[in-house]
């Protein structure tokens, strides 16, 4: 199909004129969303997910379940608390054709719930997906006692043939390209004959507030989930198989996508509020409280949510993001902008993201005059004057939002195709300008 030239149109980031004051209503998370799509669409009882994101990657994981039988009515509240979906679990069906899109939460939750059901279910997504590890979810299902026709790269495209029910039990494998193949194997082992016993035996695991979420949402649904955090072995996950309750949930606003806003503040040296900051969550977005505030800011958090205060100051930051790696771009960005050198380590497989992150940031920013260097596990950044110039996304939200940010302390950032931004924020541009009181 022929790319929609507004897509790739060239967007010209709002330079700030001065310091940001503002309040923005940051829209649901995307991990919360979709692992709440997959509990609710394996429970005996119906459930209701409130403010879910409404977002390419969370639509396509609708889609999805809705193809293999589950029904999710949309509609919204009475009293006009904002849409919800109503989660109506069934049995499993297939044959059902799965777009993954590029989003990773669909291409690795969704095979072992295909498993699960009762035909075969065909999954394909944008290119880039093809080149996205499966490996560690793939290998596993098939010692679980999955069928699977796959081209033998361990990626994309594939077909799951459900046999109605899986047998489980332990499995090992190698998770350090990525956290979800661990997630996946855990969100349907309630399911599975024999629940689930994953063992990570590569180096180190990615991303593990990620998995602290998929393991805290499993409980709030029933699920008997043993840790290393519990006091299980290292690098151990047991589920017990039993029935999931339907539950009725409010997802909390994504705090990956509040970066951007937050940035605002802290490179413009103003204020920003982001209402319903969760006192306590597993997103790794919270964790910008404590690096951004590193890097020359101050926050509150109140019962209202998070107000995030700039001074004026940007400082450089030593930091291994290997728990928030999805942090990287944005924090990229204000290194870039910051007042001494940063380097940022701990994440390597960025290279397997939605781009090369690594790559992408480097070449980007440098071609608006930084200079960035890649290297093993990271980069390092020496911040210099920028200039305006074409800011290229490769189809990465987490680009686009970057380039945003640079913009607004750089005249002339013109970024293509801001429309990416859809994947997990879709209304990301009219978000900003409003930001800016545009
Ligand atoms: O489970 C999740 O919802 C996610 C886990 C992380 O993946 P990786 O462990 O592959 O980095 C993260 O980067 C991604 O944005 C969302
Ligand atoms: C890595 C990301 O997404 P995905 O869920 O596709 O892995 C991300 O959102 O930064």
């Amino acid at each position: 199909m022929a790319p929609n030239p507004a897509d790739t149109a060239l967007w010209p980031a709002p330079h700030a004129s001065g310091a940001v004051d503002a309040t923005v209503h940051v829209p649901g998370s995307k991990s919360v969303t979709n692992r709440a799509l997959v509990l609710a669409s394996l429970a005996s009882e119906p459930g209701w997910l409130r403010r879910p994101l409404r977002s390419r990657d969370t639509l396509l994981m609708a889609g999805a379940l809705r193809a293999m039988g589950v029904g999710i009515e949309e509609g919204v509240g009475p009293d006009g608390s904002g849409e919800f979906w109503r989660v109506l679990p069934t049995g499993l069906h297939g044959p059902a054709t799965v777009d993954v899109g590029n989003a990773g939460t669909v291409m690795r939750f969704l095979p072992p719930v295909a498993a699960l059901a009762d035909g075969p279910v065909r999954f394909d997504g944008d290119p880039r997906s093809y080149e996205r590890p499966l490996h560690g979810v793939i290998d596993a299902l098939r010692a679980l006692g999955a069928r699977i026709d796959d081209d033998g790269r361990g990626a994309l495209p594939l077909t799951v043939h459900g046999g109605g029910a899986l047998d489980g039990g332990p499995v090992a494998i190698d998770a350090s390209s990525s956290s979800q193949f661990v997630s996946a194997l855990l969100l349907s082992a309630p399911r599975f004959n024999q629940g689930v016993e994953v063992r990570h035996t590569g180096s180190a695991l990615p991303s593990m507030p990620h998995i602290r979420m998929t393991v805290d949402m499993l409980r709030a649904v029933g699920a008997q989930v043993d840790t290393p955090e519990s006091g299980g072995e290292p690098n151990v996950w047991r589920v017990t198989p039993g029935a999931l309750l339907g539950r009725d949930l409010t997802i909390e606003p994504d705090l990956s996508n509040a970066q951007p806003f937050l940035a605002a503040a802290l490179v413009t040296g103003g204020k920003v509020v982001v209402p319903d900051w969760p006192a306590r969550t597993t997103q790794p977005g919270d964790r910008l409280r404590e690096i951004f505030t590193e890097m020359g800011g101050s926050c509150e958090l109140t019962e209202y949510g998070l107000e995030f205060t700039g001074s004026g100051r940007v400082h450089g930051i030593d930091v291994d993001l290997g728990e928030v790696g999805e942090l990287t771009p944005g924090i990229a960005a204000v290194a870039a902008l910051a007042d001494s050198p940063s380097t940022l380590r701990g994440v390597a497989h960025l290279r397997l993201h939605e781009t090369d992150r690594l790559a992408a940031l480097t070449k980007e920013i440098n071609e608006l005059g930084g200079d960035v260097t890649e290297t093993a596990d990271g980069l390092h950044i020496r911040p210099r004057p920028l200039h305006g110039g074409v800011f290229h996304t490769y189809e990465d939200h987490r680009m686009a939002t970057a380039g945003a940010i640079l913009g607004l302390a750089v005249d002339g950032v013109r970024i293509e195709n801001v429309a990416t931004t859809a994947k997990t924020l879709p209304d990301f541009p009219e978000l900003w300008t409003g930001m800016l009181g545009a």
